[in-house]
């Protein structure tokens, strides 16, 4: 299927640069002071690979947190669905069983990453920007949510391109 093509999604929901700058930085703001530590500090940020990465850098920048890791997990050939698999996992000494680890991703659909995630690290929390129906009982924080038939496209995977006028050229 050619990465554009919405089918079987109705909907397309379109996220600017400005736009997930703007989400990612009201959910750090719903995050600080909500770990563990004495004044709510959190120990650690692991993004999610590679869609986490971005929200994850803004979040880090937002509460201040330097000790960041990253797990890859892939879950999706374009808008197909695969099995959830671990490429890399974080430093298992950092980790423990994720207390006052803060994972990031970009959204949660299906939930089958955070899933898997959430077993591995069950005392970690579990943050993305956008989140669908399916998935929201696996994610403890997230922003904005959109339908399950909606994809999003994030601007990573988008660019600037001409469109016709509504009524057509002349
Ligand atoms: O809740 P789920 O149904 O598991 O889907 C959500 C995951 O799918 C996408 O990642 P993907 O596996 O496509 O990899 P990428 O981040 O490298 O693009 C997205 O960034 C989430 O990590
Ligand atoms: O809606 C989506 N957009 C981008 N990547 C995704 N991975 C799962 N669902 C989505
Ligand atoms: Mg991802």
């Amino acid at each position: 299927m050619a990465p554009n093509d919405r089918l079987p999604y109705e909907k397309g929901f379109h996220v600017s640069w400005d736009q997930i700058h703007r989400d990612s930085r009201a959910l750090a703001w719903r995050l600080d002071g909500r770990g563990p530590g004495e004044n709510g500090e959190w120990k650690a940020i692991v993004a999610i690979t590679r869609g986490g990465m971005a929200p994850a850098m803004i979040v880090a920048r937002e509460l201040d947190i330097r000790t960041i890791d990253t797990i890859s997990v892939k879950s999706y050939n374009h808008q197909s669905q695969t099995e959830a698999q671990v490429l890399k996992a974080p430093n298992a000494d950092m980790m423990g069983d994720g207390t006052g680890i803060l994972v990031i991703d970009d959204l949660v659909d299906s939930g089958k990453t955070l899933e898997l995630c959430r077993e591995l690290y069950p005392n970690a929390h579990f943050a993305t920007v956008y989140a669908k129906p399916k998935g929201n009982a696996q994610v403890d924080t997230f922003i904005t949510e959109v339908s399950q038939d909606t994809w999003i496209f994030f601007p990573w995977d988008m660019a600037l391109q001409y469109v016709q006028p509504f009524r057509g050229e002349d």
